[in-house]
């Protein structure tokens, strides 16, 4: 069975995936849309994407701007992570964020509805994410919050960043468009 715990913010929650072990390898389900339908999520996804990073990486904060925005489904493949979702919707928690530890070998993953902005810093020597979103890229909406413009404390002195990500707004420069 899918485990979904909720968070602190609204519609973001914790999921462990189920899956198991044997002498070939494992198995793992990444998707069962009447289990998210159960806890409200949806699962109506339009792309899925994974990538690669080495230790010391940040990614993030990403979000898709309207009339683009949309959820996400975040699955830690391998490795270990921490995960942050920064609240952008308007209303009492707005820049308010969650951080979740995120295991690859528990199968661990996070639900970010729209209107959040997502990013991670790996804690292993590589990780990999899976992500499943509810609508396609698109570049001209693909924006950011910087990763130490929202008074979160990662613990990483000097991370290894992209130079989009160096260049995002601070939350207290940022208009919300959600
Ligand atoms: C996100 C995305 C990027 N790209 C392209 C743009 C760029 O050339 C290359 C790498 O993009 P990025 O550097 O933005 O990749 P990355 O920093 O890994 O972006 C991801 O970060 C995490 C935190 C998220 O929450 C994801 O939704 C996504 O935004 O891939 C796509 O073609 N489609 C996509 O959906």
């Amino acid at each position: 069975m899918f485990e979904i715990h909720p968070t602190a913010l609204p519609q973001v929650a914790f999921l462990r995936a189920p899956g198991s072990r044997d002498a070939r390898g494992g198995f793992r389900k990444l998707a069962h849309a009447p289990a998210l339908a159960a806890a409200g999520l949806r699962s109506d996804f339009a792309e899925i994407y994974c990538s690669t990073s080495q230790a010391g990486v940040v990614r993030g904060m990403h979000f898709q701007a309207p009339p683009h925005q949309h959820a996400k489904l975040v699955w830690c493949l391998e490795g270990r992570v921490t995960d942050v979702v920064l609240d952008l919707r308007p209303g009492e928690r707005y820049g308010r964020a969650v951080a979740l530890d995120l295991d690859g070998a528990a199968r661990d993953g996070v639900y970010v509805p729209e209107g959040c902005a997502h990013g991670f810093a790996v804690r292993s020597d590589h990780a990999t994410l899976l992500y499943m979103v509810t609508s396609v890229h698109a570049p001209e909406a693909d924006l950011g919050i910087r990763w130490d413009g929202f008074g979160f404390d990662w613990g990483v002195e000097s991370p290894i960043l992209s130079e989009r990500d160096r260049r995002h707004p601070g939350l207290k420069d940022f208009a919300t468009p959600f």
